[in-house]
């Protein structure tokens, strides 16, 4: 695509508000067709500004497209026990479809008892190991929101993935790792680098599909993209500009719109994905969870 000014070339946007509006729109149907309504149950422990933003947006969305939800907002100083305890009563409620703790959790609770105590059923956010490894076996059920709701854009942009060459760097669990699984089902060749890969530019530019996830402002640099490959902007930092006011940039430096061939702005790229995938998780749940009870 030409920028019609100087004569060089802009990659195309791939905003993510229409991507997630037709998974919201599938979503919706498919709750619909249910007997009652999908009911997610968010569980946030303190007042972290980013983790109360999320949550309510995971409410308010879930709400829009016809989802029954519930939050439960707890003291910061919670204790693993009580959090516990509160999982296994919402596993045991035949009315709740689909828990989700919101991550980051404070320090003195251990992510992996709490993730692992979710029952896999309802496991809407896709941590627990039964679905980590469901999604490593190739046959995913329950999938991380970031990675699966990436997965969706590609799609919906009719970005081929079978028999490219795609590179992620960033080996999270949220995103990196699940992600690199996802890309491996869709028949892509994948290589996951990160902060110990030597010359990190040689394995970016190699990449026909490259996602930055590591939360590092502009570490994507012109430099290590081939030209015309597709870009994944998956950071979210926040920072404060020039004008001393906070905003949200990505992991990948702007002028990278001059190589790439497609590339995902911060914030509008991913990001809403996140949530969609989340309310269509949801339903995944609940029709499953209907299908076991005929
Ligand atoms: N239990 C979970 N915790 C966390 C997850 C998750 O998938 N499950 N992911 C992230 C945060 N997250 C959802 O929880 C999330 C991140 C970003 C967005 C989003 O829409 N971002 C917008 C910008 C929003 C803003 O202004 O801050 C964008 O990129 O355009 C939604 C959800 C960590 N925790």
């Amino acid at each position: 695509m030409t920028d019609g000014s100087s004569g060089g070339t802009v990659a195309r946007p791939l905003p993510g508000p229409p991507a997630a509006a037709a998974l919201l729109a599938d979503a919706a149907a498919r709750a619909a067709r249910l007997a009652s309504p999908p009911h997610l149950s968010i569980v946030r422990l303190g007042e972290d500004p980013a983790s109360v933003s999320y949550v309510r947006g995971k409410d308010r969305k879930a709400r829009e497209v016809g989802l029954h939800s519930t939050v439960y907002a707890l003291p910061e100083d919670t204790s693993q026990a009580d959090l516990l305890a509160l999982v296994a009563r919402l596993n045991a409620d035949p009315d709740v479809n689909g828990i989700l703790v919101q991550l980051p959790l404070p320090a003195h609770v251990s992510e992996q008892a709490v993730l692992h105590a979710i029952d896999p059923r309802k496991d809407v956010d896709g941590f627990h190991p039964v679905n980590v490894g469901e999604l490593w076996a190739g046959r995913p059920v329950l999938a991380p929101c970031t990675p699966a709701g990436i997965m969706y854009m590609l799609g919906h942009y009719s970005i081929p993935v079978a028999g490219a060459r795609a590179v992620i760097v960033g080996r999270s669990h949220i995103v990196g790792r699940p992600l690199a699984a996802m890309l491996l089902n869709a028949h892509a060749t994948v290589t996951v680098a990160h902060s110990r890969t030597p010359d990190l530019g040689a394995v970016t530019r190699e990449a026909d599909l490259l996602f930055a996830a590591v939360g590092r402002v502009h570490l994507v640099t012109p430099d290590m993209v081939k030209p015309g490959a597709t870009v994944v902007d998956v950071g979210i930092n926040r920072v404060v500009g020039a004008d001393g006011k906070a905003h949200l940039t990505g992991d990948v430096h702007p002028d990278v719109a001059a190589v790439a061939g497609a590339l995902t702005p911060v914030p509008g790229g991913v990001g809403p994905l996140t949530i969609a995938q989340l309310l269509a998780n949801t339903v995944t749940a609940a029709e499953r969870q209907a299908a076991a009870r005929l």
